[in-house]
């Protein structure tokens, strides 16, 4: 149990990687509220899944690309569990498209879900955290594109390297009120954000030859990681970024 009584938020939570850490956060004896943007079955099976576990669970609805999204879930969440010891910013989309053509709009709203939303994400949780005065863990789900560079994802890799950067000026900002905060930067993790882009078998085949653990992951590989910076296992990590890629990254040749 390396939760154990905790209050974790999750943005982005019904589906992939935020589910999956919201409901291993619970596993550990967390309590859980997840932001979700839309459909009321999955957020309600996350809960569900949550509360079979023993624990409480809430969804709460909201677009983290308007800013006032932010305030209104740290606040619904507080009022549901009482405070905030965790917040994992992991909503983000990644509509793939080339660069020469991007639509003014596809870039925008790119920039205001996974950056923007972000930005303005953590600084509503830090604010709660500083308030309550206990310290806490803030966990951003980056990517291994923060590093590396994708031909139809010159709109999203910026993000993902925006969202790394943050966590680290955030980790200087919040040390003196014992917040730390780090990244996580999957590699290929098989979820909804990329289910067309991999739907050739041909094209996931070559991304596994790529990885020196040999598959492509799963949203329950980066939630142990998760999980870990949440607790106090990582009580001296701040401004730190895991690579959870199967050993994407470091192979060259
Ligand atoms: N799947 C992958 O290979 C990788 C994913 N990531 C990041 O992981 C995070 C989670 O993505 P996945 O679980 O892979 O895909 P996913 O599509 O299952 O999860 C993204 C979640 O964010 C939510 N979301 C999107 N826009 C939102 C908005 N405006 N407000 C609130 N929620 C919103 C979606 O509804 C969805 O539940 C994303 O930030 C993504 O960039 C990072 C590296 C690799
Ligand atoms: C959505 C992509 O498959 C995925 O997103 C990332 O951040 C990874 O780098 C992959 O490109």
């Amino acid at each position: 149990m390396l939760l154990k009584d905790k209050k974790v938020l999750v943005t982005g939570a019904s589906t992939g990687i935020g589910r999956a850490a919201a409901i291993s956060a619970a596993g550990h004896g967390a309590d859980v509220a997840i932001n979700f943007l839309a459909g009321d079955d999955e957020a309600a099976s996350c809960v569900a899944a949550i509360e079979a576990l023993g624990r409480k669970g809430v969804a709460i609805a909201g677009d983290v690309a308007d800013p006032a999204t932010a305030g209104d879930f740290v606040a619904k969440a507080v009022e549901a569990m009482g405070r905030v010891d965790i917040f994992v910013n992991n909503a983000g989309i990644c509509p793939f498209h080339a660069f020469l053509d991007m639509p003014v709009a596809t870039f925008e709203r790119t920039m205001r879900v996974n950056l923007h939303g972000a930005y303005f994400m953590v600084q509503a949780a830090a604010n709660q955290m500083v308030r309550q005065g206990q310290g806490g863990s803030i966990i951003a789900v980056s990517s291994i594109s923060a590093l590396v560079g994708g031909e139809y994802q010159t709109h999203y890799t910026p993000t993902k390297a925006g969202v790394h950067s943050l966590m680290q000026s955030a980790a200087i900002a919040l040390g003196k009120h014992g917040i730390r905060c780090n990244s996580v930067l999957p590699g290929t993790i098989l979820t909804d954000i990329n289910m067309d882009d991999l739907a050739d078998p041909e094209k996931r085949a070559r991304m596994a030859t790529r990885i020196p653990l040999g598959r492509l992951g799963e949203p329950d590989d980066v939630a142990g990681p998760i999980v870990f910076l949440a607790s106090d296992l990582a009580r001296y990590v701040t401004g730190a970024a895991l690579l959870v890629d199967g050993g994407a990254f470091v192979n060259l040749q």
